[in-house]
């Protein structure tokens, strides 16, 4: 798992009338303080990403549904720098998520799926970078090789255009860190 990722079983409570889950508290120290929260509804076969961020921590589960994550370390200094993975993660057992800056992701959703991310930062376009989620560098074995994409998905660039993006963003925010 790339350092700084972070996951946490959730608690499903099941009765007669459905299911309930805690799903955040700021005593359980997830690595974010949300500011915003976002709800994404997903058709089967639909892939959003591949992105990574310089500034904000993401902090997401799945609540219906299947959600494929892939994860790829883009930060050079990283103990795991160029480590890929992918987490199934099924809505009934939900798992909490943390995704932080440097860490390129992608979701797959093989049947209808509805996910709730938290953010550390407002959203800022600014923030968006990525690479098409078939570049061969994220080493990330997909599913599908056709899935349904967002025009700004399809139209992603190389992965060594995302990096060097990235990078400059990184040394905009933090001049002199490492990445
Ligand atoms: C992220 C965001 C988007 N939007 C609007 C912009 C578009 O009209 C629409 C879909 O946005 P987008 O195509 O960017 O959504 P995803 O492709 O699911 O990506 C988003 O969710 C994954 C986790 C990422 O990692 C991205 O950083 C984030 O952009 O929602 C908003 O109004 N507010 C927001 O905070």
């Amino acid at each position: 798992m790339p350092a700084g990722v972070s996951l946490r079983r959730l608690r499903p409570h099941e009765d007669g009338r459905g299911v309930f889950a805690e799903i955040f508290r700021g005593e359980w120290d997830v690595g974010c303080h949300p500011v915003q929260w976002n709800v994404v509804h997903s058709r089967p076969n639909v892939l959003r990403g591949v992105h990574v961020h310089a500034m904000h921590i993401d902090y997401l589960m799945p609540v219906s549904g299947i959600l494929l994550l892939g994860l790829h370390d883009l930060r050079e200094s990283s103990a795991t720098a160029g480590q890929s993975t992918l987490i199934e993660i099924e809505g009934a057992r939900p798992q909490a998520v943390t995704i932080p800056p440097g860490v390129c992701h992608g979701f797959y959703y093989p049947v209808e799926t509805t996910h709730i991310y938290a953010m550390s930062e407002y959203w800022d376009p600014d923030e968006e970078i990525g690479c098409r989620f078939d570049c061969p560098q994220l080493r990330l074995d997909w599913p599908a090789r056709d899935p349904i994409l967002s025009e700004r998905d399809a139209a992603a660039g190389t992965y060594e255009e995302m990096r060097t993006a990235f990078r400059k963003r990184w040394d905009e925010l933090y001049p002199g860190v490492p990445c």
